[in-house]
């Protein structure tokens, strides 16, 4: 018998009595799962315990849970230059932020220019650096980030560590992880008349990223592409939204912490505060790439804008994300996802679930589970005031908005499960409750305008197709989910749908999964934000041939050397047919044809000719 399988049977005899004590194999696997866990977790101690720790002081009304009514009430009169901060939940005014010029503008975005020349040359290694600073501040201070989140935006402290924390903790940690594995030099195949040459895309930095954003998760909108930028080797000038200008005084000084112990080029970030024409400023002042996260119809003017200087942009959009529930899908699962799907930050999500397809068998179930737990929900102000389900909408305006679009519908003959009209009884504040509708038609606007506000409309299916058409019938493609009992099935749904990302029995999953794209299809936008994808999508992807060997060069062959003879042609028939000719035959009529253009009169090229 041969040492090897005289080892293997030696093994075999070895491990076969362990089949007849599975306890023993269970805690063997425990074991090797608790080293392992061990491990990660020493390494991960390791190394953090070098990284600096910030000291980013708060102010006042940064610390305080509740605010003096008195100390914070409204201003008589406004200054025109400056943009007034409000706490959405009890309208207490909090100070002013900067509407900054665009000559201010094209200043932050000429020293961004100065620092990117140092950064794009810095070692991964530092950069990853600069992450893991941000990642240790922000787990040791997500009670400080989320009030400060919560006072300028409405959404109670609970939304705020959903949206704000646990989805940057998720995005640096994997930029940390494999962002360089992302933006490495990644070797192609040469082809078949190259095959003597080595290909490959560099990723280049770009220069400057201008990235603008709205509202609606102050604190990872802006460390959503900060780190992106920086990661890739890019300084960033981001434009923050006049609706949550206060609460970025304390998010810039934390990333400005960050960039000083890492020791990145001051400049490197810069925090624009303003109005549209601050970023109409950014988009024309001459940066290298525009992300732009907002209104689709914003969105169409910052692309217009972009167009004379030819700056490539990538569009984050809206959405009006369909949720489809087929008649197998487990309830006790799919209703309180459902509720957080619709009515998370009130519903002030891009890919929010929006309109909700629900298979004919199950409808009415459906509908009076959801309709339950809306009604329960409470609302009110998100600080100082007791736990509360839901906050405050935060821009002035959107309680009027999602009223007009629910008062139409209503008025066509739609129903309110509940909600149905603002919640004054909530407080002071911009408050609209949780609304569940049914009975909506394509006649009514809810159908078709993205709602950006906490209305759940549930329709009626029966069979896939139609659930497929109903959840297509829609100008916006951002997120869409897919519940099923058969995940054939769901996958089979999911497939058809018109949208940039698609959660099989969940939602939004594809967002906690950092490595995957963000984006949309249709007036959601194109271009991709997060993931390989958004990683890259901030470099330029720049293409590089060089010789595979030393031994063998490009070298003009002689029948087109110029003054080229009655051979070049028929040579360069030749050489094609032999390296493409899709037969044996073709490929020996191509090998003919080259030698006999080489040794025919005049095959030498221009320099026969002159012989
Ligand atoms: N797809 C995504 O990733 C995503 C994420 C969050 C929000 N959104 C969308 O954002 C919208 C809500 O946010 P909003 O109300 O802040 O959007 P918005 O389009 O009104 O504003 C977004 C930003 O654009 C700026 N702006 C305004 N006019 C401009 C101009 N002419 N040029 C350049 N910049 C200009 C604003 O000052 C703000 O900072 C919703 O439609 C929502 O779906 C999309």
């Amino acid at each position: 018998m041969d040492p090897l399988t005289a080892a293997y049977q030696d093994l075999a005899a070895r491990v076969a009595p362990l089949a007849e004590q599975p306890h023993l194999v269970v805690a063997a696997a425990a074991v090797i799962v608790a080293v392992l866990l061990v491990t990660y977790v020493v390494w991960d101690t390791l190394a953090y315990a070098a990284i600096p720790t910030l000291d980013v002081p708060l102010k006042q009304e940064e610390l305080a849970e509740t605010l003096d009514a008195e100390q914070y009430s409204p201003p008589k009169t406004l200054p025109k230059d400056k943009i007034p901060c409000y706490d959405p939940g009890t309208l207490q005014f909090l100070g002013y932020a900067k509407a900054m010029t665009p000559d201010e503008v094209r200043a932050s975005i000429a020293k961004a220019k100065e620092a990117s020349k140092v950064w794009r040359s810095s070692s991964f290694k530092q950069r990853r650096i600069l992450l893991r600073v941000l990642l240790k501040y922000i787990i040791t201070h997500q009670e400080e980030i989320c009030r400060v989140s919560s006072r300028d935006s409405g959404k109670t402290p609970l939304e705020a560590v959903l949206g704000e924390i646990i989805v940057t903790a998720e995005k640096l940690r994997w930029l940390a992880a494999e962002g360089e594995d992302a933006l490495k030099p990644q070797r192609r195949s040469a082809g078949v008349m190259a095959f003597y040459k080595a290909a490959r895309v560099e990723y280049v930095p770009v220069g400057v990223v201008g990235a603008i954003v709205p509202w609606n998760w102050p604190f990872h909108n802006v460390i959503n592409p900060i780190s992106a930028a920086v990661f890739a080797g890019n300084a960033i000038v981001i434009k923050v939204s006049e609706h949550a200008s206060w609460c970025a005084s304390y998010y810039a000084r934390i990333v400005n912490a960050a960039l000083a112990a890492a020791g990145a080029p001051p400049g490197l970030v810069q925090f624009v505060t303003g109005y549209g024409d601050a970023g109409a400023a950014l988009v024309a002042g001459g940066v290298d790439k525009v992300v732009f996260v907002g209104s689709t119809e914003v969105g169409a003017k910052v692309m217009a804008a972009a167009a004379p200087r030819v700056t490539p942009v990538t569009l984050e959009l809206g959405g009006k994300d369909a949720f489809v529930v087929c008649g197998d899908a487990d309830l006790a699962q799919v209703v309180p996802i459902a509720v957080k799907a619709a009515f998370l930050n009130c519903g002030q999500n891009c890919a929010s679930g929006e309109r909700y397809i629900v298979e004919s068998s199950i409808y009415d179930s459906f509908c009076s589970r959801v309709a339950e737990t809306a009604n329960a929900m409470r609302q009110g102000p998100a600080l100082g005031h007791g736990p509360v389900d839901t906050g405050a909408m935060c821009m002035p305006g959107s309680v009027e908005k999602v009223q007009r679009l629910v008062d139409d519908a209503l008025s066509k003959g739609a129903r309110a499960l509940s909600g149905g009209k603002p919640n004054a009884a909530a407080g002071a504040g911009q408050f609209y409750p949780p609304t569940v509708l049914v009975g909506v038609t394509k006649g009514m606007a809810i159908w078709h305008e993205e709602v950006f506000g906490p209305v759940m409309v549930v329709v009626p299916f029966s069979g896939d197709d139609e659930a497929v058409a109903l959840a297509n019938d829609c100008a916006f493609g951002l997120g869409s989910s897919v519940f099923s009992g058969s995940t054939r099935r769901a996958r089979a749904i999911a497939a058809r749908l018109e949208a940039g990302m698609t959660s099989i029995n969940d939602f939004n999953a594809t967002y906690m999964c950092q490595s995957l794209p963000f984006g949309g299809v249709k007036m959601s936008g194109f271009g991709r934000f997060g993931g390989v994808e958004g990683l890259r999508a901030l470099c330029v992807p720049k293409a590089v041939a060089e010789d595979a060997y030393p031994f063998m060069k490009t070298t003009i062959p002689a029948p087109w050397l110029h003054p080229v003879g009655a051979a070049a042609q028929p040579f360069a028939v030749a050489l094609t047919t032999m390296f493409y000719g899709p037969s044996l035959a073709l490929k020996a009529r191509g090998l003919v044809g080259l030698l006999r253009c080489l040794v025919a009169p005049g095959g030498g090229g221009g320099k026969a000719k002159r012989a």
